[in-house]
């Protein structure tokens, strides 16, 4: 596993910010546009908030949540709300976004219109992933589907690990990107990693990135 340690969590967020930006600018010298996509949840808000006051060519940018949940874009729990709140703001403002909600359709229905929106953006530039503390990154939960090879590029989840129906990039996706990140925070989600390492993706969907990602870490929360 390739893991960076940082003895300060807002320095992780700083390195991780700017490892991400450097990795962008390169995509957009060489090929001329990048993409980035980025996790739910709070961990990742600094880095957010860091990335949106960065200065690059955002227009060539195109953001996305690597999953989300089944709700309105101003519902609190939207990853693409928070995406919208937090990264593309400041210098980021003018970035392209591709959302995962598709308001008035089902996950399964907007499944396939998400994947056809994304398959020119494939491979992604830049994968950020969170990991809840059940080893799941995006919305590929322990005992769901999306992780083998064969495994559609975008798919619905039902309800049941988490509160709400989600869509979710698959895994082939997320480790087929150029470049991977995983960020933790704290000790449980630490040992919730190791704990990982040693199991089948299936059974902690991590797993399936892991060999793919740089993993950074730091104690506080
Ligand atoms: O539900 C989710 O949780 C994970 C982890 O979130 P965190 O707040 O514990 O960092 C997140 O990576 C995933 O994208 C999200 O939808």
């Amino acid at each position: 596993m390739n893991l960076q340690t940082y003895p300060d969590r807002d320095l992780m967020m700083l390195a991780l910010a700017d490892r991400i930006a450097g990795a962008l600018g390169d995509f957009l010298r060489r090929e001329g546009r990048a993409s980035l996509c980025l996790p739910g949840g709070a961990t990742p808000l600094p880095v957010f908030d860091i990335l949106s006051g960065v200065d690059l060519d955002w227009s060539r940018v195109t953001v996305l949540p690597g999953d989300e949940r089944w709700l309105p874009e101003d519902d609190p729990r939207s990853n693409g709300g928070r995406i919208r709140r937090r990264m593309l703001t400041g210098r980021a403002v003018g970035a392209g976004f591709l959302p995962l909600y598709r308001p008035g359709l089902t996950p399964q229905e907007a499944a396939p219109v998400v994947a056809a929106d994304l398959a020119p953006l494939l491979p992604l530039s830049v994968v950020l992933l969170g990991m809840g503390e059940d080893g799941h990154v995006a919305s590929l939960f322990p005992g769901g589907g999306g992780i083998g090879a064969d495994a559609p590029a975008v798919l619905a989840v039902p309800a049941g690990p988490a509160p709400e129906p989600r869509l979710t990039l698959s895994a082939p996706v997320l480790a087929g990107a150029m470049e991977v990140h995983l960020l933790i925070t704290g000790p449980a989600k630490r040992a919730a990693l190791e704990r990982a390492a040693g199991l089948p993706p299936a059974e902690a969907p991590v797993r399936a990135i892991l060999d793919h990602a740089t993993v950074h870490w730091a104690e506080q929360e």
